[in-house]
């Protein structure tokens, strides 16, 4: 408990949603965070991609920092999001699980220790109500990979049908729907004769929620500029 400081106000665009929910619960677990409809210290989106330029006008107006962790973005919010942090902190993070930001930082060094000639994969799996594929972790590890390749990503997604042998280098993408499953992610690479596979699994989405404060926490008062989950992992 914070005992010398006010709790961060945060403003959650969407808060009768799953994530909403979950971080309003992970709010009363503390005395450190207080949620309010509006005029927060800290805006959070967990919502669709059609509220991102909403959000990112309400982060401008009011001069207060946000977290996007919506996934599902498209090829034009990255413009959006660099035009926004040049006035106001923001942090974008697929995933806000403190073993999803490892996760990512050992898929990298691992694509970097192997050679081309392993095949990467991502398979994940989610609940039913998922509305976007491949998982915007998933694609967040497929950037990492390619990163430690030191390649531009070249992804295989959605494979149905004939002569889909596989291009030298490419990162393939696989997804499950079903059931309650929070979010599991695994990254094969597959060599000659062995496979190294990296897992994580979200059991609850309350490790999300949590992540989110940390997040939130993270952002009070930084000053502009774009931000991710590894500045807060390194901050704590
Ligand atoms: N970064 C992370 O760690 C995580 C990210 N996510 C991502 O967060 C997002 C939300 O997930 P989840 O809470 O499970 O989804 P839900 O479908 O449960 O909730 C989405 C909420 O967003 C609202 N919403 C939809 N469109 C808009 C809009 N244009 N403006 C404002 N609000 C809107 C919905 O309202 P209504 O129902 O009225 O349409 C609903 O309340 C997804 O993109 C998901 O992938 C999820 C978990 C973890
Ligand atoms: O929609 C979800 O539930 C989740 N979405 C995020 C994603 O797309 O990666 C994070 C987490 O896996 C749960």
């Amino acid at each position: 408990m914070r005992t010398d400081q006010q709790p961060i106000r945060i403003t959650l665009v969407a808060p009768d949603g799953k994530m909403g929910r979950a971080i309003t619960a992970a709010a009363e677990e503390s005395d450190a965070f207080s949620i309010e409809p509006d005029h927060g210290d800290v805006l959070v989106d967990f919502s669709a991609p059609e509220a991102l330029q909403a959000t990112l006008d309400r982060a401008l107006a009011a001069g207060v920092p946000v977290l996007i962790g919506t996934t599902g973005l498209d090829d034009h919010a990255d413009k959006r999001l660099a035009d926004a942090a040049k006035t106001v902190a923001i942090l974008r993070a697929a995933n806000t699980s403190l073993g999803v930001a490892v996760l990512s930082d050992l898929v990298e060094r691992a694509a970097g220790a192997l050679s081309p000639d392993w095949d990467i994969e991502i398979v994940e799996m989610h609940h039913r109500m998922k509305a976007d594929a491949p998982s915007g972790t998933a694609l967040a590890l497929g950037d990492a990979a390619a990163r430690g390749r030191g390649t531009p990503i070249d992804a295989e997604r959605g494979r149905d049908g004939t002569g889909l042998k596989r291009a030298e280098g490419a990162i393939g993408f696989a997804s499950l729907r079903g059931g309650t499953v929070a979010g599991d992610h695994d990254v094969v690479f597959a060599g000659p004769d062995e496979r190294l596979i990296l897992s994580h699994r979200a059991e609850n989405r309350m490790i999300f929620a949590r992540g989110a404060l940390a997040a939130a926490r993270f952002l009070h008062g930084k000053p502009a500029g774009l931000y991710s989950m590894r500045d807060v992992i390194s901050s704590e």
